[in-house]
């Protein structure tokens, strides 16, 4: 351990396996590093007031790119939505992407105890990597055999495999076979049936009763069995599998005739034989440590044998432990919580002589809880219990996907709201609270989960913005005023007598996505004078001054906008100003109004699907009533998305420029109002673009940055999008955002194209 100082003392832990008992050393450490109780302590956690801050610096090695809840493996590979969300890669995991945690993608080879030193083989099996620690925990449970889990390492093969599995199965006109009645061909026929009924699923069993193999009673394996045949799985006992051998079916496909040792046969399309034993991963300790079958002795506190050096350095949980009970799941997470307490303890031991308290594992009597398609069972000591209820109380509705880990990792953490599984497609929008900012230890939290709304979402909330509450009111309150003026009032203003495009403009007078969008608005900037003459570029003439005002709202904005710039700089890895050059001395305001329908109203296009192209970012306050909704973004899939309003915060989104600057790995996204029964207020604030940005400078200053290996990862995740950059900057035939801006406003109201362009205005309107 590196010496110690009486204020803070840093400690590196090493835990192989990112699995549950795995990702809760590490995030029990974590609050533990933070000076917070553990996320898993039953009570409140007191710390001392007298003892050093202990900086964990975490180290995670897997054989896999990401967590597999190999609780819902079986259902992973018979549900084609579920599998996806089965599988968190760890950079998806936002709470846990800090400077503290590191991830290594491979596999231990060797764990020298003596020397405190670890090897590891990267993924790929090329190149390995030494590695110190001061504690080390084996996490890594059982190498579990086709089928129990899927076999590949990395979520792009895991979909693939799992992809593949189901056409299989799925297309299996002669059904499915299913060898094995232990926990997991029980199991994975249930799921089967569950999720395909029209396939035909049987399962075959060696002995007169299902899991005889486990030390359970009758009752419970009684109990299995009926449930299975509920599902109705068809069950084959005393069926031991001699051979089964592939012949032509009469339409030319194979089908497979499997052959039992009473002289029986069955068909099928497909055959599981699910019989092979687990071995647990422990090849990489010292025989010291193991038992005859491979699992790792330990004593009640988790740490290794004495015989072992450096035996209290030395940490194992979950599976691959020798102890009695369930060790997966809940169990193997308790574990991890005693793992990282019990480190604590000990350094704390070692750098003030402080008594440690050890938490220490109980003797569990053998109990298993099993899914059996819609119903479980779950047996122990006290008796057998199945049916409804027990699945809900053992695996709610999703085997627990959502209570094991990850959900249960986030929860602590102060506004960690974001979906941290690795879905393919955002479902909510994230909230982002930007009081984070103010203290470098959460700042690290809120710059990761912008991260993820910046590469994953493009769109999110900002909460605790610091833009005075007083500065929105006044702005709201003047909406309903504004709108109500008369007509002749608002053509005082139009847009249409500003060769800036500064002013007001009726309801159905823009068009978006080919169609009149049922809105009125006002549109604003920040004041400046007109400064363009001949001779200038003509886009300088889209700076002038306002026609009406709200100057404190936009200083506000501004400086907001900054602020927040300056934290997607970090969150995006880059000094915190990269961003401020490209802005302009020119930011726009709306203030919309899209009148109601009145009830029985249908909804109609109050703005069209559009990614915002006049901006950098977009800071949108929705002015009207929580119970108003209207605008929807897009997702990935392809569903719209609602974003409710939520008081206090502006939904924050990103435009096109952006997205070009960043490499296409921040995107645009497409958004739309639908305008229903009510009328709503918004104001959206478009943080503007220097008008003189070129293309080359927007694609080619960060193009090594965003091309590095992090980043094209999170594009290649966004390939059902198409990675290409959809920009009319960039597709088309001009060199500067102010030259495309103008265009597009001239194309957006051709009146006023006419009117002050009119050199210009027909070589835009006639230039796809
Ligand atoms: O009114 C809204 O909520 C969104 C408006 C919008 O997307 C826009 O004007 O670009
Ligand atoms: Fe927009």
């Amino acid at each position: 351990m590196p010496s110690a100082t009486p204020s803070a003392v840093t400690v590196k832990v090493l835990v192989a396996g990112g699995s549950y008992a795995g990702l809760s050393v590490a995030v029990n450490l974590l609050d533990l590093h933070n000076g917070v109780s553990p996320r898993m302590n039953p009570e409140p956690f007191v710390f001392d007031q007298d003892w050093p801050q202990i900086k964990f610096e975490i180290t995670i090695i897997d054989e896999r790119d990401g967590f597999l809840h190999i609780v819902g493996a079986p259902l992973a590979l018979a549900d084609e939505a579920y599998r996806k969300k089965a599988w968190a890669r760890f950079q998806d995991m936002t709470d846990l992407q800090r400077e503290n945690i590191t991830f290594v993608h491979g596999s231990l080879s060797k764990v020298d105890c003596d020397n405190k030193r670890a090897t590891v083989v990267l993924h790929g099996g090329k190149e390995s990597i030494d590695l110190e620690y001061d504690y080390f925990c084996a996490a890594t449970g059982y190498r579990r055999v086709w089928p129990v889990v899927p076999q590949t390492l990395t979520y792009k093969e895991y979909l693939s495999e799992t992809q593949e599995h189901i056409n299989q199965v799925g297309n299996a006109k002669d059904g499915v076979l299913v060898v094995g009645g232990g926990a997991v061909g029980i199991e994975m026929a249930a799921e089967l049936k569950l999720t395909m009924p029209h396939i035909k699923v049987v399962l075959a069993h060696s002995r007169d009763k299902l899991l005889s193999s486990e030390g359970l009673s009758d009752e419970c394996k009684d109990v299995s069995l009926e449930l299975l045949q509920d599902a109705n799985v068809e069950v084959l006992l005393n069926h031991r599998l001699d051979r089964h051998e592939a012949v032509e079916s009469t339409d030319g496909s194979t089908k497979y005739v499997a052959h039992f040792t009473n002289g029986n046969t069955a068909e099928a399309s497909v055959v599981i034989v699910g019989v092979s034993q687990s071995i647990p991963a422990t090849e990489f300790l010292p025989v010291a440590a193991l038992d005859n079958e491979g699992k790792v002795n330990i004593r009640p506190n988790l740490m290794l044998p004495a015989q072992v050096p450096n035996a209290d350095a030395h940490f194992c949980a979950g599976d691959a432990a020798n102890w009695s009970g369930i060790k997966r799941c809940g169990g193997a997470m308790r574990a991890g919580h005693f793992v990282a307490m019990n480190i604590h303890q000990l350094v704390l031991q070692k750098v003030i002589g402080h008594v440690p308290v050890f938490g220490e594992l109980v003797e569990i009597p053998p109990m298993i809880v099993m899914a059996v398609g819609k119903k479980a069972v779950a047996s122990g000591p006290d008796g057998t219990e199945s049916g409804i209820e027990i699945m809900d109380r053992f695996f709610g509705t999703d085997l627990y996907l959502s209570a094991y880990p990850v959900q249960s990792y986030r929860q602590q953490d102060h506004a960690i709201t974001v979906d941290t599984m690795a879905t393919e497609s955002f479902t909510s929008i994230p909230r982002i609270n930007l009081s984070l900012a103010l203290d470098p230890d959460s700042e690290a939290s809120l710059l990761s989960q912008l991260r993820y709304a910046l590469t994953e979402v493009g769109f999110l909330y900002v909460e605790n913005h610091g833009v005075a509450e007083k500065v929105i009111g006044d702005l709201v309150d003047i909406l309903p005023v504004l709108f109500g003026l008369t007509a002749e009032n608002k053509a005082e203003v139009a847009l249409d007598n500003s060769p800036h495009f500064l002013g007001y403009s009726d309801e159905g007078s823009e068009m978006t996505a080919g169609k009149a969008d049922q809105r009125e608005q006002f549109e604003l900037a920040n004041e400046l004078t007109a400064t363009w003459k001949e001779g200038l570029p003509l886009y300088e003439r889209l700076r002038g001054p306002n026609q009406p005002i709200v100057e404190t709202y936009i200083k506000e904005m501004t400086s907001l906008g900054e602020r927040f710039l300056h934290l997607v700089a970090k969150a995006l890895r880059l000094p915190q100003n990269t961003f401020i050059p490209f802005l302009s001395d020119q930011h726009r305001l709306k203030l919309v109004h899209y009148p109601g329908a009145g009830d029985g109203g249908t909804e109609v296009q109050g703005v069209g699907p559009h990614k915002d192209s006049s901006g950098w970012w977009t800071f949108l306050l929705q002015a009207s009533a929580p119970h108003i909704k209207g605008l929807q973004v897009l997702n990935k899939s392809g569903d719209w998305i609602d974003v409710p309003v939520i008081p206090g915060t502006f939904v924050v989104n990103i435009g096109q420029a952006f997205e070009v600057v960043t490499n296409g790995i921040c995107k645009a996204t497409t958004h739309r109002v639908l305008a229903g029964p009510h009328e709503r207020f918004s104001v959206p604030f478009f943080q503007g673009v220097r008008r003189n940005l070129t293309k080359e400078e927007a694609v080619g200053t960060l193009a090594k940055h965003f091309r590095s290996s992090e980043f094209r990862q999170m594009d290649a995740m966004e390939s059902e999008e198409g990675s290409s950059i959809d920009s009319a900057f960039l597709k088309g035939r001009y060199d500067t955002w102010g030259e495309s801006q103008l265009r597009t406003k001239i194309r957006s109201h051709r009146d006023v194209g006419r009117r002050f362009y009119a050199d210009v205005c027909e070589r835009y309107f006639h230039d796809d």
